[in-house]
């Protein structure tokens, strides 16, 4: 049994690439576990781990950078996003929103059900098309759901695991605060250093 390691982006795990000297490519097969990067946002992810998640797997470990609602964790922090979100899965009703739960198609929050203890702290997440910058729509999304993160990818990798009965852990690092955007005010670099910092150590002691 293997780990398959998910990123969107192969800038999120340069450090992890370097660590492991992994081979070029977005499917790496490693000895004790392989890398997928899947391109950004839900549909590449989705269409992605279709052609390569596999029951070999015991576990998926997504990795990458998030945004977070709440001012109080510092950009840098990594934490554990434990439930996720499909934030804009559903309807339009003038200024009112409903969710797909309640349209009667079915389930808009994925949870991980891996009961590894990785010592971080546990969120919950909204997943999102559009990265959110807007600030009557930031605030909404605070009233409706209260989230601390924001990715692109998140609840599609749960959502597939939670179907394929494959644990998973959705582990993200703080690269920006979710407000009008301002890509001056992230902190990229400094949230793809601690995560590949933290992935590595969790890797070396998995195996
Ligand atoms: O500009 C760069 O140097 C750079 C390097 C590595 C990755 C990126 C990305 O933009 C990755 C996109 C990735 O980031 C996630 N993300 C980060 N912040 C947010 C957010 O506030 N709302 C939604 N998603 C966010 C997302 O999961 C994307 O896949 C740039």
């Amino acid at each position: 049994m293997k780990t398959l390691v998910v990123a969107a982006t192969k800038a999120e795990l340069t450090f992890l690439y370097q660590h492991f000297s992994l081979q070029e490519g977005d499917f790496i097969e490693d000895k004790n576990f392989d890398v997928l990067i899947t391109g950004v946002g839900m549909v590449a992810t989705a269409f992605s781990l279709g052609k390569h998640l596999s029951p070999k797997y015991n576990l998926v470990l997504n990795l990458g950078i998030a945004g977070s609602f709440d001012r109080l964790v510092e950009l840098g922090k990594v934490v554990n996003i434990t439930e996720d979100t499909f934030a804009e899965l559903g309807a339009e009703d003038g200024e009112n929103f409903i969710a797909i739960t309640d349209l009667g198609f079915g389930e808009n929050t994925y949870k991980s059900n891996s009961t590894i203890n990785t010592g971080l702290p546990k969120v919950s997440g909204v997943t999102v098309n559009r990265v959110s910058g807007n600030d009557k729509n930031i605030k909404n999304l605070i009233k409706r759901l209260n989230p601390t993160t924001e990715s692109m990818e998140g609840a599609a990798i749960l959502y597939a695991c939670h179907y394929e009965k494959i644990n998973c852990l959705q582990i993200r690092s703080i690269s920006n605060y979710v407000e009008p955007r301002n890509k001056d005010n992230w902190k990229i670099g400094l949230a793809i250093k601690n995560l590949n910092d933290w992935a590595i150590s969790f890797l070396t002691d998995m195996n």
